[in-house]
């Protein structure tokens, strides 16, 4: 998102101001949740063998078959893991780095470039926790554009290491973001001529103007992991996320016909990919955004740094015409990421409900009512179920 675009206020509870976690010898009350369901302790879940058709999928880029694979881990999981994507390991070792030298400085420092009340640029806590009672044990740094006026605040003699590797990261995530929406879109028959959504009248390059929000996430390391949240359950308002992990585990994505929570391993030199928002919905439903989460370690600091890909802010995005037609009608109203991510401030996960369009033929529409293993994976996000004691998603399956 250029940074020309103007800031979404969150509107909820205050946002909470920043603190020294390693100070913090036990878990505040503010920091308790309750007990978290699922694979909550990243280390116990690492040794812990998981059976194939639990686990996320891993795609090779390189494989002939990359689309196809694609697109039966979209349509299953709403998230995939890659490899051999083209992004070399020591970019990912350098960005890395960054994000660690940038949450190691003292909080006084770090609250020089702190994000302020109406801006998207800068350090604090995720946006989402205003939308929640309880803390959430993380920090992050949100980057739009050129992150030179906060990193000249971070770093006043050495602020140009810094933006020259969030320059070229920027560079090589929004070209491999740019690809893998090509193979999703083609796993769902769409080529260049379907897509006329973007900038380009003639459709030529339907991505131009697209770019990509960095997202450093810092989750400390907990004194108790069973109680704390890194990051709550949401889905990223994004055509797609690009994510990458350091060697610690906490990413969980939740598998709606199971139910359940399901950990996604770091691969050394591997990114995974989220389904978001607005995929969602110019897929019209075939493609479902994955809710996901970041739970904490008790002795492990942890670190990820998230690329959030979206199409120009004032572009309408709206079901893709070859993937409605009369038995399957345009789930969602035309919308702009612009408009979308000023609703998500204010209404979180009731946004896709929101924008969707009130028609009772779309009531089994989503994802093509598929079956999962004998159940539907719905998303009709009018409803609501408990997905855990924590978070209530608005999800269901009718
Ligand atoms: C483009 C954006 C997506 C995001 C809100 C934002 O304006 C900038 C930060 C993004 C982020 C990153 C962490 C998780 C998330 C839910 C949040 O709180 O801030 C996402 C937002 C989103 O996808 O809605
Ligand atoms: O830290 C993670 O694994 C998740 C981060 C995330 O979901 C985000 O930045 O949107
Ligand atoms: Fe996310």
């Amino acid at each position: 998102m250029p940074s020309r675009c103007k800031s979404h206020p969150v509107h909820h509870l205050p946002n909470k101001p920043c603190l020294d976690f390693k100070s913090l010898k036990e878990l505040p009350d503010s920091f308790k949740w309750a007990p978290l369901d699922g694979p909550s302790r990243a280390l116990e879940l690492e040794s812990e063998s998981e059976s194939e058709s639990e686990s996320v999928p891993v795609v090779d880029l390189n494989d002939p078959n990359a689309q196809k694979l694609i697109g039966l881990a979209c349509k299953a999981w709403g998230v995939f893991q890659v490899i051999n994507h083209g992004v070399s390991k020591s970019l990912l070792d350098k960005i890395e780095a960054c994000g660690k030298s940038l949450f190691a400085l003292p909080v006084q420092q770090k609250l020089k470039a702190v994000r302020s009340a109406d801006g998207v640029t800068g350090y604090g806590p995720a946006r989402i926790s205003s939308f929640f009672p309880k803390r959430m044990w993380s920090e992050g740094f949100t980057i739009v554009g050129s992150p030179l006026e906060h990193a000249r605040q971070l770093w006043p003699n050495d602020y140009s290491k810094f933006c020259a590797i969030i320059e070229e990261y920027q560079n090589e995530m929004n070209t491999l973001a740019e690809k893998l929406m090509w193979l999703i879109l083609g796993s769902l028959g769409i080529s260049t001529r379907d897509v006329k959504w973007a900038a380009s009248p003639t459709g030529a390059n339907p991505f131009k103007g697209a770019s990509g929000v960095i997202q450093l996430n810092s989750y400390p390391a907990c004194p108790d992991p069973s109680r704390a949240m890194g990051l709550a359950a949401h889905t990223d308002s994004t055509l797609l996320t690009i994510l990458h992990q350091s060697s610690t585990s906490g990413l969980q994505v939740f598998q709606e016909w199971a139910g359940s929570w399901v950990m996604v391993p770091p691969i050394s030199g591997g990114l995974v990919i989220n389904i978001g928002d607005l995929l969602h919905i110019i897929s019209n439903g075939l493609y479902s955004s994955v809710y996901h989460r970041a739970v904490v370690n008790k002795t492990r600091h942890r670190l990820s740094v998230a690329y959030l890909y979206g199409p120009e802010p004032n572009v309408r995005i709206q079901p893709l015409p070859k993937l409605s037609d009369a038995n399957r009608p345009p789930l969602y109203r035309p919308v702009t990421w612009s408009e979308y991510l000023g609703i998500k401030g204010k209404h979180f996960d009731k946004t896709l409900s929101l924008i969707r369009l009130n028609n009772d033929s779309n009531e089994d529409n989503d994802n093509n009512s598929t079956l999962i293993n004998g159940l539907k994976r719905g998303v009709d996000r009018t409803k609501s179920i408990k997905v855990d004691s924590n978070t209530k998603i608005l999800a269901a399956f009718a």
